[in-house]
């Protein structure tokens, strides 16, 4: 068992107790075996030639001995304790500091339940390993031990019986052994399969009822809860088997000593007192290795809580520090990526030999198609992975030989997620600062437009956050994020996303605050809403992993390229003050390829049909086999297109943001719906009914000849 040789190891390093724990427990297995054999001398040389001295001499051995061993064995119980705390500690911490050293790929490979499993009820199991089963395994197979040492000097031909029983002893374990290591490792695996549920069942218990799919994971449920139960059972009998085993060959065992021994006596080669001293030795041999194969179950079970906390602790770091790190000095020259080629995967590059430059003191943005590359660029910025190929550097200096604090100092990154401790708003704000004042916190909440919303809490600053940020809408957790790495007063600030949630008004506000933070420190912001980017220093279009074009707004407008489609496709909407209407133009429309060769009087009867939603987080626009009615156009907002596979799993396949559309066949048929369009933030959209369409399209066909001729090329 290799792992009692690791734990042996680690047991190793605390010298002094080891030494105290061994020394206590040699005493108490050295008395132990030597109590029984003192029977042998009582039987023989005191009470059968009824010698009193001999009596006074061994009784008065005896006593003293057993006096010693309980003292040794309180000193080497204290040792003990003392030793297993430590080694248990050092593992816990050796962990910990071991996964906060892990970078996004570790944590896509472990999910949460995974790691929390580790940390619960496998060290739980290591600890009891540490303070309890390898220490009575130790004992009891030094007691085998010694004690077979002492039965081979009382009866050598009585001994070999003994030990070829015994061997039939462990025979029946090892059989099981096997069986019993792989019943407990899939219990344990099912164990982490039902966490996993129960975790997605509570961090997704809103998009569940959304979508009514309660009855589905009330399935998963099921099937993972009966699972546990046939294979708790096959764990528990296979343990008990091994459990009872040895303690049949015992009795056995035992009858054919009482035979052999009586033949023993009978010849004269075997005294009385040599029998009972035999007697009783053997049965608290017999005891020990029974105990011996008892203790094994456990140990089979904390091999394999060893095996997956080793898995954890061998996963090195995907992101190393060098042995000797430069201190990032503060920035003047700026970022760069030079031919930075970077997959998720090896099989697939999701960036393909990006070279950009931004300035340092600059406001620069990532723009572009859903997909196409820009988080995962400003991810490698922020050196939450290392390029395959290629550098990413600030002043020249390779972030592979940058120290992780200094780089980290320098930087603040603002991802999608707005993670929130479960602590108050105020420590959420303090984290990447500890030491700022009131006034700075104040300060750095108003400039991302929460301060109003903070004070007007009943404990303001103070206010605890829930399970981690969902107490707060997600338009608040963005904001606390902003203020959170504003307070930081970063020199590089990497933003991704930021605004997605937010109103329209809170938007411009916290836009404008970054915009007056460029000269003081340099901003990469990555953003689908490109009325954002307009004042930007320097605007990066990505398409498909590659920049595609890079300039100012109006360098990028003149180009004529992907950008300008995309800034056309963003405009031509009029939003009310208050967000909830929307109207289009009728220059707007005429870039939809159906409604292309439509006159601008039919254009401006058709933008009147249009009527305004507006959808939360996980609503859904239309749903995957649904009869067709309307068409849509994002207004803002992000969408994803979803599809169910025959696995009853809904599969992404595309995203759709600002200036998109969807659903334009409905305009003529009632068709089903093909996928499932779900909203992945706050969004406004703009749908026309098929009906008004149709009425509409009565009194000019050429529309509708028009609408037709289009969507039938396309099908
Ligand atoms: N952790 C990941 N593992 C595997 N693939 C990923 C991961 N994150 C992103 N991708 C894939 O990498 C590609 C680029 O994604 P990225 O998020 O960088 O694009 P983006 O332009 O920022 O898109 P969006 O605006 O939708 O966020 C996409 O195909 C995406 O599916």
């Amino acid at each position: 068992m290799h792992f009692i040789r690791t734990m042996m190891r680690h047991f190793a390093r605390h010298k002094p107790l080891l030494v105290f724990f061994l020394i206590g427990l040699l005493f108490e297995v050295a008395y132990a075996v030597g109590a029984p054999v003192s029977l042998k001398y009582l039987v023989d040389e005191a009470f059968g030639p009824k010698d009193v001295q001999a009596f006074y001499l061994i009784f008065s051995l005896l006593l003293c001995g057993g006096l010693l061993s309980l003292a040794a064995g309180l000193v080497g119980e204290y040792a003990l304790n003392k030793l297993s705390g430590r080694v248990v500690q050092k593992l816990r911490s050796d962990l910990y500091v071991h996964i906060q050293k892990q970078s996004a790929p570790f944590f896509q490979r472990f999910r949460v339940g995974d790691i929390v499993a580790r940390f619960s009820s496998d060290m739980a199991s290591v600890e009891r390993v540490a303070t309890f089963s390898l220490p009575f395994f130790l004992k009891e197979a030094l007691s085998v031990a010694l004690g077979l040492a002492m039965l081979i000097s009382l009866e050598w031909k009585l001994t070999l019986v003994m030990v070829f029983g015994s061997l039939l002893m462990m025979a029946g374990p090892r059989l099981l052994q096997g069986r019993a290591e792989s019943a407990n490792l899939r219990y344990k695996e099912a164990q982490e399969r039902f966490t996993n549920l129960i975790d997605e069942t509570v961090k997704g218990h809103r998009t569940v009822h959304a979508y009514h799919r309660q009855s589905l994971l009330l399935e998963r449920a099921r099937s993972h809860i009966q699972s546990l139960l046939t294979l708790g059972l096959k764990m528990h009998v296979t343990n008990s088997l091994l459990e009872r085993l040895p303690l049949t060959v015992l009795l056995l065992l035992n009858g054919a000593m009482i035979g052999f021994g009586g033949y023993l006596i009978f010849q004269d080669q075997l005294s009385i007192g040599g029998f009972m001293a035999f007697f009783t030795l053997f049965m608290s041999v017999g005891q020990a290795a029974s105990n011996l194969t008892l203790v094994i179950p456990g140990l089979i079970d904390s091999g394999s809580s060893f095996k997956r906390i080793a898995e954890v602790l061998d996963y090195e770091p995907d992101l190393r520090e060098v042995e000797r790190p430069i201190e990032l000095p503060p920035i003047v020259e700026g970022l760069t990526m030079d031919e930075v080629t970077f997959g998720y995967t090896e099989d697939s590059d999701q960036l393909k030999a990006v070279s950009l430059r931004i300035p340092a003191g600059s406001y620069a943005a990532f723009v572009g198609p859903s997909g196409s590359g820009k988080s995962t660029a400003l991810q490698l910025l922020a050196r939450f992975y290392d390029p395959r190929q290629g550098t990413v550097s600030i002043d020249g200096q390779n972030l592979r030989d940058v120290s992780e604090a200094s780089l980290r100092q320098r930087t603040a990154v603002v991802t999608q997620e707005s993670f929130l401790f479960n602590t108050t708003i105020r420590d959420n704000l303090l984290l990447g600062r500890p030491d700022a004042n009131e006034t700075e916190i104040v300060e750095a909440a108003k400039l991302a437009h929460i301060h109003d919303t903070i004070a007007a809490w009943p404990g303001g600053y103070d206010t605890p956050v829930h399970h981690e940020g969902a107490s707060l809408s997600g338009g608040q957790r963005q904001r606390v994020s902003i203020a959170r790495a504003l307070l930081k007063k970063p020199e590089v600030l990497l933003l991704d996303e930021v605004t997605s949630a937010l109103d329209p008004g809170s938007e411009a506000g916290v836009n404008d605050s970054i915009r007056r933070l460029r000269g003081s420190a340099t901003v990469v912001s990555v953003t689908h809403r490109l009325d954002s980017v307009v004042q930007a220093d320097l605007i990066f279009v990505f398409q498909d992993g590659r920049v595609v074009e890079a300039g100012t707004h109006e360098e990028l407008l003149r180009r004529g390229g992907l950008y300008r489609e995309m800034w056309n496709k963003q405009h031509g909407f009029v939003l009310s003050q208050d967000g909830l209407h929307v109207s289009v133009d009728a220059d707007r429309l005429a870039q939809l390829p159906f409604f292309k060769g439509v006159e601008s009087e039919q254009l401006r009867e058709l933008a009147d049909l249009f009527a305004t939603e507006t959808l939360q987080e996980g609503d859904s626009v239309v749903r995957e086999g649904d009869s067709g009615d309307k068409f849509y156009l994002i207004v803002r907002g992000k969408f994803e297109v979803v599809k169910r596979g025959s696995d009853e799993e809904d599969r992404r396949v595309a995203v759709l943001q600002d200036g998109d559309h969807f659903g334009e066949i409905a305009l003529l048929k009632g068709i089903p719906r093909t996928a499932t369009v779900r909203a992945l933030g706050p969004a406004v959209v703009i749908s026309m009914r098929r009906d008004a369409f149709l009425a509409l399209t009565a009194k000019s066909p050429h529309i509708l000849q028009a609408v037709e001729q289009t969507l039938r090329a396309r099908l």
